[in-house]
C-alpha cells in the first residue's frame, strides 16, 4: 500500500507527457567526464532503471534528475521546469530515497516522519506513519535514534522518509542495498504499486531481479555512456554480447 497519494499534480497515465524529461544532459567533474551526452524520460505511471557498475554515473545522473546538481551541458526539466532542489514545486512532488543525507542523531524514527508530514501537510499524518512504519518492518524500531538501527533498519528508514509524503516522482539510489531477500521482494511490490498510483519512479540498482520486478524502461551505463537500453530483456541481450 502506498503510505500517502501523489500530489495529484501528474495525471496517472502511462501515454502522458513526461514528467522528467532530460535532454543532452552531460556531467564533467574537472577532467573527468562522469557522464556522457544523454537524453531520458519518465513519464508518470512508470518506472526507470539505472544499471551499471560502480563509478558507472547512475548516481551522477540521479543527481541531475532531482535538481541536487546541474548538467554540464543538456538541460533538465521536471514537469516542464528546469529541475531545481530549492524549487518549492520541487521540494513539494519530488521524493528521493537512498542519498546521503544523514538523519538528525537526537530525533527518533517516529519523529523524522513526524518532522516530514508536517512539511509537506499531509493530512491524518499519525495514521500514514504507523502504517509506512508497519511496511517497512521499523514499527518496533519508532521510538529509537538512528543510531540504535541496523544498516538494514537505516536503509527502511530512508525509504519510509520518501513514503510518507506525496510524491509524484520517486529518486531510489540503489534501495535494494543492505535489505534481506523479503525486503528486496517486498521492495519490488512496493515499486509496483507506486507505479499503479502514478508516480514516475526512478532508480539506480545493481540488481537485475528488481529490474526484471518492477522497471518498464532501462538504460545501462558503463563509464558514463549508455551502453543499451530497453526494456528489461535488454540485460540479458547484453550478457549474450559479453
Ligand atoms: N563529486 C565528484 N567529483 C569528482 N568525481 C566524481 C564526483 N562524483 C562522482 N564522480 C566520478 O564520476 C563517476 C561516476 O560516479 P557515480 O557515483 O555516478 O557512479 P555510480 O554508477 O553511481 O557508482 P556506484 O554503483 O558505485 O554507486 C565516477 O568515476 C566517480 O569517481
Amino acid at each position: 500500500m502506498t503510505a500517502a497519494p501523489t500530489t495529484g499534480a501528474a495525471p496517472a497515465d502511462g501515454q502522458t507527457e513526461p514528467l522528467l524529461r532530460l535532454t543532452g544532459v552531460s556531467r564533467r567533474y574537472g577532467e573527468r567526464e562522469a557522464l556522457h551526452p544523454l537524453d531520458l524520460e519518465v513519464r508518470p505511471g512508470t518506472c526507470t532503471a539505472l544499471f551499471g557498475h560502480n563509478g558507472s554515473g547512475k548516481s551522477t545522473l540521479l543527481r541531475l534528475a532531482c535538481g541536487r546538481d546541474r548538467p554540464t551541458t543538456g538541460t533538465a526539466l521536471f514537469d516542464g521546469r528546469p529541475v531545481d532542489e530549492d524549487d518549492p514545486q520541487v521540494r513539494a512532488r519530488v521524493a528521493v530515497a537512498g542519498d546521503t543525507a544523514g538523519f538528525y542523531p537526537d530525533l527518533t524514527v517516529r519523529e523524522h516522519l513526524e518532522l516530514i508530514t508536517v512539511a509537506h501537510g499531509v493530512a491524518d499524518a499519525d495514521m500514514w506513519i504507523d502504517q509506512v512504519l508497519a511496511d517497512r518492518r521499523l514499527a518496533g524500531h519508532a521510538d529509537q535514534l538512528p543510531s540504535a538501527l541496523s544498516s538494514g533498519q537505516t536503509q527502511a528508514l530512508q525509504l519510509a522518509a520518501a513514503l510518507v509524503r506525496p510524491r509524484d516522482l520517486l529518486v531510489l539510489d540503489e534501495p535494494e542495498q543492505r535489505l534481506d531477500p523479503a525486503s528486496r521482494t517486498r521492495l519490488g511490490e512496493l515499486l509496483r504499486g507506486e507505479t499503479r498510483d502514478g508516480v514516475a519512479v526512478l532508480l539506480a540498482t545493481h540488481q537485475a531481479e528488481l529490474v526484471h520486478a518492477v522497471a518498464d524502461h532501462v538504460l545501462v551505463l558503463e563509464d558514463g555512456k549508455v551502453l543499451a537500453e530497453g526494456g528489461p530483456g535488454v540485460l540479458e541481450e547484453l550478457d549474450g554480447t559479453r
